[in-house]
């Protein structure tokens, strides 16, 4: 079956499951519909859930209480007479007062997420750990202050009798189908827009998304908050439906129901978490009334079957299933091309030869052990530096602060990239953003992510990704291209990184590192495990790069390699720089023999 087939079938699939779902209720008594109703809610709330945890890593405990103040919202401006209800209710109509519920609810939900995102999220870690402490913490402290509040919520009793009546169970149940359809739409295309794959990256490997640009922080706040928004948004839909609010909506216990819900459908595909959470919260709405022990004992277990065996949920493992019987590869549906893009200029407009890296008197340590002791060198426009040492002589420490400004040192390091550029205290995507780029010495890429996806993080330096937009065809430079034919990559490049071998990872992140157009490009062995041929057109490559206006450091081993392409060679040995000069001085510096002979010995 080709890709236009296919897509016709989940067309055809997708329209008949809506109009089946449309026409339901003409089967259903109005207390069923009701259910249903409660379900489809469900199903928006977990789609929300799954923009945060599934498709962005964030694990948010306190998840309902968004839910809870939209529902709030809505109980609120329909049963408090007060002046700015009171003034809505006699300028317009009833509906007014719940649309302002909902507008109300929202904000709240937003104004809460921003603060709880801004600060948890700024932990030096990325808040991974704080932000599952803080979101249970806070479903607790919601829970106090509904109870405590209770002239405006309701208290124990909750605010109750205000829905909606003239919308009806089944006018209740299409508005709910038709927000769960623009949610679900919505949602699918954010998640596979441009941005979409920045919060994959930011999920699979954050430090290493920051090297490639994209701003994990920022990231992860607009999710939470446009997670919190939607969550508000299913609240107040089910304010105007079910006419209740009260203080289980905050519960911790509601909360995780909706975690099993995504983890069972299916974390970080949309449309898994809509399924599992319409299916499960009918059955629990059945099965809670007369089996309720038995019923919490089997969505326990079927949690924990489902992170033992199918860890990514129900329906990919059904997805898969499907392909491997009708023989798919698993990347059928999302294919992107490259294209030859000119060969645009590179950041800086420095002229060549100007000092673009300045590093004086550097200094790091770790606990009592000295790693880098007063290390002064400067990196050209220009010019290709080759870094070399014994093993443990601090080069990719060296390499690790110049691309990373938060780094605790002494002395300076200076860039001159785009103007001069102060590297203390600049995170990595800063400094990505600004031209500079790095190679890690191990690949480190994202598991679920394309090799091709990744290259559009690169190519827009991880900024100005579009929410909607889905870059197909990819516009990289020449020797991008010439990079991933050297290294085999190219016509693999719709398979997830985490499908690769070694040697086509490799050469992906030489790709990666040289697809923004650096001003700097810091490489750590970055030929290692390819094969002699590769190598040697690798460092074609880069000696073109650099006689373009790159100022490129290498760390390397192979001294043969370094004669051939290195305009300069500086040799580190236990945290100094014992020489630094032209390739053919290297081998005859004393100290750098006494160097290697003292490592040896
Ligand atoms: N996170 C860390 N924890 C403990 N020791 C560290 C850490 N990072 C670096 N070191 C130590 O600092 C020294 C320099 O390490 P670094 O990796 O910078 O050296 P290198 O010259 O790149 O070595 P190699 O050629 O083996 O990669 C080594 O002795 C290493 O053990």
């Amino acid at each position: 079956m080709n890709a236009r087939s296919r897509h016709l079938v989940v067309a055809v699939v997708t329209l008949v499951c809506v109009a089946a779902l449309g026409g339901l209720p003409a089967l259903l008594n109005g207390y069923t519909t009701g259910l249903f109703t409660t379900a489809l809610i469900y199903a928006i709330l977990a789609v929300s859930l799954d923009l945060v945890w599934g498709l962005t890593g964030v694990i948010d405990l306190g998840h309902t209480i968004w839910f809870a103040l939209g529902c709030l919202g809505v109980g609120i401006a329909t049963t408090h007479v007060d002046p700015v209800t009171a003034l809505v209710t006699t300028v317009h109509s009833e509906l007014s007062r719940y649309l302002l519920g909902t507008v109300g609810g929202a904000v709240a939900a937003a104004v809460v997420a921003v603060v709880i995102a801004a600060w948890v999220f700024s932990f030096r870690n990325g808040g991974s750990l704080y932000v599952v402490v803080v979101t249970l913490a806070a479903s607790v402290v919601a829970g106090i202050i509904y109870l405590k509040t209770g002239s405006f919520t309701g208290g124990d009793n909750g605010l109750f009798g205000f829905s909606y009546t003239e919308l009806g169970p089944r006018g209740g149940y299409w508005l709910s189908l038709a927000v769960l359809l623009v949610v679900v739409a919505g949602a699918l295309v954010f998640a596979r827009s441009d941005y979409g794959i920045a919060m994959r990256a930011v999920r699979d490997n954050e430090g290493r998304a920051g090297y490639l640009g994209v701003n994990a922080f920022a990231v992860k706040t607009i999710v939470f908050v446009i997670g919190a928004v939607v969550a508000a948004i299913a609240g107040a839909l089910y304010g105007t439906v079910s006419g209740v609010a009260s203080e289980p909506l905050v519960q911790f216990s509601f909360a995780t129901e909706v975690v099993i819900w995504v983890a069972v459908g299916g974390r970080g595909t949309i449309v898994g978490p809509a399924i599992g959470a319409f299916g499960m919260s009918l059955l629990t709405s059945y099965l809670n009334t007369e089996y309720a022990a038995q019923w919490l004992l089997v969505q326990g277990t079927m949690f924990v079957l489902v992170v033992l065996f199918v860890p990514r949920g129900v329906l990919p493992a059904l997805a898969g299933l499907s392909r491997r019987l009708l023989g798919r590869p698993a990347s059928g549906t999302d294919i992107r091309t490259l294209r030859l893009a000119s060969a645009g200029a590179r950041s800086g407009g420095e002229p060549a030869g100007e000092v673009a890296v300045d590093i004086s008197r550097l200094t790091v340590s770790l606990g009592g052990l000295k790693i880098l002791r007063g290390v002064d060198l400067t990196v050209r426009r220009t010019e290709l530096l080759a870094i070399i040492g014994p093993n443990g002589a601090g080069k990719s420490t060296l390499l690790s602060v110049m691309a990373d400004g938060r780094a605790r040192v002494g002395g300076e390091v200076t860039l001159r990239i785009a103007t001069r550029l102060g590297h203390r205290g600049r995170p990595p995507f800063r400094l990505a953003r600004a031209g500079l780029t790095r190679k890690f010495q191990i690949p480190e890429l994202f598991d679920s992510v394309t090799g091709a996806e990744t290259l559009v993080l690169a190519v827009h330096r991880g900024r100005r990704l579009s929410p909607w937009r889905r870059t197909k065809d990819i516009g990289v430079a020449p020797e991008v291209m010439r990079v991933l034919r050297i290294a085999g990559v190219a016509d693999q490049l719709n398979r997830p990184v985490a499908d690769l071998p070694h040697g086509l990872k490799q050469g992906l992140e030489i790709a990666l590192a040289i697809a923004s157009r650096p001003a700097v490009l810091l490489m750590d062995e970055p030929t290692a495990g390819l094969t002699h041929d590769e190598r040697a057109a690798i460092g074609e490559v880069l000696k073109r790069l650099a006689l373009a206006g790159t100022a490129v450091v290498l760390i390397e081993h192979d001294l043969d390699f370094v004669d051939a392409i290195a305009d300069r060679v500086a040799v580190l040995h236990d945290g100094r720089v014992v020489h630094d000069g032209h390739p053919r001085t290297v081998r005859e510096s004393d100290a750098v023999r006494t160097a290697y002979i003292g490592a040896r010995e």
